[in-house]
C-alpha cells in the first residue's frame, strides 16, 4: 500500500503540458459513504483554485444533485418511467437507465474530446448500488470509454467510521478488490468522514499484518457488535484473507478526507497525480495489450472457423461419395464394385474453392467487425427495445 505523503513526484501537474490531457475521476462507493458530498467538496476546492472540473452525473436515481452537472444521465433518461414501462424494481430501474445511457456513451465521449483542451478533470458520479455500475454490461462500456479516451482513475469513498471493525474493514477491502480486478483501473481508497473518525487504522492495518490481528483479537474479546461473534474458522478466514489481501494493498492509495470539512482534499489530488503516472506507466500499455490480444484471437478464431467448416465440407463430400458407390453397386454391374471417376468432380473442385472464399468472405466480414459496431448494435438494440 502506498500513502500520499511519501511520494513527491505526485505533485507534478496532472496532464503534462505536451500532453494537456484531462483525468476522469470515477468515483465509485457504498450507497450512504458521503460519494455525492465528496464531490461537491472536490468541485468547490477545484472552482476555488480556478481550476473547474467537467461534472458528469450517472445516478439516475438521485433527487437532488448540491452542484452543476454538465452531463446528467437524469436530462437523456427518466429514470420513473423506465421503471413503470420496464416494470422494474429500483435496482433493475437502474441498470436499464444505464443501459440506455450506454448507447449514448460515443456522444458524451465526443463531447469530452472536443473539450479537452479546456479540462483538466472530469469528475464521475456514480450510483449508489455500486453492482448496478461495477458489474453491468453497461458499467463496463462506460468506464471503458472513458478509459481509453483519458487517463482515468477510481476514486473508492469509504465510509470510515462504519469500516473501522476487522470484519467490515475487511469487508470493504474484498469489495474494493473485485472492483479493482473487474474495472483493472488504478485506483484510490478515500476514507471518507474522518471529522467522525481518523482514518489512521486502516493505514495500520493495511501495512501491518499483526495489527490486523491484534485489532481481530480484541474485537471478539470485547463482544463488539460487529465483530464475527467468536467463531474460530470466521477468524482464521479474516486472518487468511488479510495475508491475501497484501498484495493488492500494493496496488493502493490510501487517503483519509473529511467531506464535510474539506480536510484531506490536496492530499486525495496528489494521489490522483500519482495514479495518472500508474496509469501511462501500467495500465494504458496493460489495455493496450489486452486490445491487442483480443483483437489476435479474432483473426485466430476466425481461422480456426474456417479450418472448421472446411473440415466439415470434406465428411459431406466423403458421404456423399459413399452414397454414389451404393448406387454404382446397384446400378453399375459392368464395373464390377470399381469407382470410375465422376465427370462432374472439375466442377466439384471448383464448387469447393468457391465456396471456401465464400466462407472466407463470411468470416472475414464477421470478424473484421470491431467491437465498436458490436457495441452500435447493442446500442441499437437497446434503443430500438425503448421503442
Ligand atoms: N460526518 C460526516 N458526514 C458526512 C461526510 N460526507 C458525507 N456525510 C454524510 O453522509 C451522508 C451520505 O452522504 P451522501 O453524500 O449523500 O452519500 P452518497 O454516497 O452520495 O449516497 P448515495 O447517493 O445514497 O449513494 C449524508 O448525511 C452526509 O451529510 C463527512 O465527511 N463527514
Amino acid at each position: 500500500m502506498s500513502t500520499t505523503s511519501p511520494v513527491p513526484a505526485a505533485a507534478e501537474p496532472i496532464a503534462s503540458p505536451a500532453k494537456k490531457q484531462p483525468v476522469n475521476i470515477v468515483c465509485i462507493g457504498m450507497a450512504g459513504s458521503g460519494k455525492t458530498t465528496f464531490m461537491q467538496r472536490l468541485n468547490a476546492h477545484l472552482h476555488a483554485a480556478k481550476e473547474p472540473p467537467y461534472i458528469v452525473n450517472l445516478d439516475p436515481a438521485v433527487k437532488n444533485v448540491p452542484f452543476d452537472r454538465n452531463i446528467d444521465i437524469r436530462d437523456s433518461v427518466n429514470y420513473k418511467e423506465v421503471m413503470t414501462q420496464y416494470n422494474l424494481g429500483p435496482n433493475g430501474g437502474i441498470m436499464t437507465s444505464l443501459n440506455l445511457f450506454a448507447t449514448k456513451i460515443d456522444q458524451v465521449i465526443g463531447i469530452l474530446e472536443k473539450r479537452a483542451d479546456s479540462l483538466t478533470r472530469v469528475l464521475v458520479d456514480t450510483p449508489g448500488q455500486i453492482e448496478c455500475f461495477v458489474w453491468s454490461a453497461s458499467g463496463a462500456i462506460i468506464t471503458d470509454a472513458l478509459a481509453s479516451t483519458f487517463p482515468t482513475v477510481i476514486a473508492y469513498v469509504i465510509d470510515t467510521p462504519r469500516t473501522a471493525q476487522p470484519a467490515t474493514f475487511m469487508a470493504n477491502m474484498l469489495y474494493a478488490c473485485s472492483i479493482l480486478y473487474k474495472t483493472k483501473l488504478p485506483m484510490i481508497l478515500v476514507f471518507n468522514k474522518t471529522d467522525a473518525h481518523d482514518a489512521e487504522f486502516a493505514k495500520e492495518w493495511m501495512t501491518d499484518f499483526e495489527a490486523f490481528q491484534t485489532a481481530l483479537r480484541a474485537s471478539e474479546e470485547n463482544g463488539d457488535d460487529e465483530a464475527i461473534g467468536g467463531s474460530g474458522y470466521m477468524g482464521s478466514l479474516l486472518n487468511s484473507m488479510s495475508l491475501m489481501l497484501d498484495e493488492f494493498y500494493n496496488h493502493l492509495d490510501l487517503v483519509g478526507v473529511s467531506a464535510m470539512t474539506g480536510a484531506g482534499i490536496d492530499e486525495f489530488l496528489k494521489a490522483v497525480d500519482g495514479k495518472v503516472e500508474e496509469y501511462e506507466k501500467d495500465y494504458k500499455p496493460e489495455m493496450e495489450k489486452a486490445r491487442a490480444k483480443r483483437e489476435e484471437d479474432k483473426v485466430k478464431n476466425k481461422q480456426k472457423e474456417l479450418d472448421r467448416l472446411m473440415k466439415d465440407l470434406a465428411v459431406g463430400k466423403k458421404e456423399e461419395q459413399a452414397d454414389v458407390i451404393s448406387d454404382l453397386d446397384t446400378d453399375d454391374e459392368d464395373n464390377q464394385g470399381m469407382v470410375e471417376r465422376d465427370e462432374d468432380e472439375v466442377v466439384n473442385e471448383q464448387d469447393e474453392e468457391t465456396l471456401q472464399k465464400r466462407y472466407e468472405k463470411a468470416l472475414g466480414d464477421s470478424g473484421s467487425r470491431s467491437t465498436k459496431e458490436e457495441e452500435e448494435s447493442l446500442q441499437r438494440y437497446l434503443q430500438k427495445s425503448q421503442g
